[in-house]
């Protein structure tokens, strides 16, 4: 579960990305966040996984309010999350197969229990013939699957994606959201933001709507 009670951002320098936002997602919810560029809809994802701190208010997740936990704590936190970022954040001085194994890394996971779960992640996407590869000779959409496969390899309860059809077709960002379907399926909790709402009408779920760092209709 995720629950804002009246939060916000302030950021370093005065501005206010995000003004007294409540909601709350529930378990196993799939829920879409739009706006226009600038809205606020990264920072919001940025406070669920604890990168970014609230100015103000309660940010719960997983029964944890993130403003009052310590440092040390965040760690235990960012475990149950898996993120894809608007910038992609892949590795080029090393394979497919290492920038997924990355995170198993860095949790500590036994090397070779965390071979399998690579290769399980990266079939899910269908990148399992390219694990070899160098990821700069995947296509865009191949990357963004890349991107999938690391975020989901530590099997988190929340997933959270920031523009993740951005660059892509509409058939190729249909794909997309069909994996994360696939993910919701099976309980995972998952907030996607974008700014165009086109591709989310298909789906009929509910959209939170950000403008200026508070909610629309
Ligand atoms: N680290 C930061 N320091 C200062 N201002 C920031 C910082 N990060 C974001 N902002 C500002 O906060 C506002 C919201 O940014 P944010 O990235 O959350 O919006 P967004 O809806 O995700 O936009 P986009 O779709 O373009 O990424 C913007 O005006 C941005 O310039």
């Amino acid at each position: 579960m995720i629950q804002f009670n009246q939060v916000s951002k302030r950021y370093p320098g005065g501005f206010e990305a995000l003004k007294h936002l409540t909601f709350r997602i529930e378990t196993g919810e799939l829920v879409f966040l739009a706006g226009h560029s600038g809205a606020g809809k990264s920072t919001l994802l940025k406070l669920i996984a604890g990168i970014e701190r609230p100015s103000a208010g309660a940010v719960v997740v997983n029964g944890q309010n993130l403003a009052s936990i310590t440092r040390q704590s965040l760690p235990f936190v960012r475990r149950h999350i898996g993120l894809i970022f608007q910038d992609h954040k892949i590795l080029f001085d090393r394979s497919v197969f290492d920038n997924v194994m990355l995170p198993l890394d860095i949790l500590g996971y036994d090397r070779r229990d965390a071979g399998k779960r690579v290769r399980a992640a990266l079939d899910k996407v269908g990148l399992l013939g390219r694990e070899k590869l160098n990821p700069i000779s995947l296509s865009g959409g191949e990357q963004q699957r890349l991107c999938i496969a690391r975020a989901v390899v530590h099997r988190p309860a929340i997933l959270l994606a920031d523009e993740p059809t951005g660059n892509l077709d509409r058939d190729y960002a249909h794909d997309i959201m069909e994996l994360f379907k696939s993910f919701h399926q099976v309980g995972v909790t998952i907030l996607i933001a974008a700014h165009d709402e086109s591709l989310m009408a298909d789906y009929g779920r509910r959209i939170l709507r950000l403008a200026h760092g508070q909610f629309t209709q």
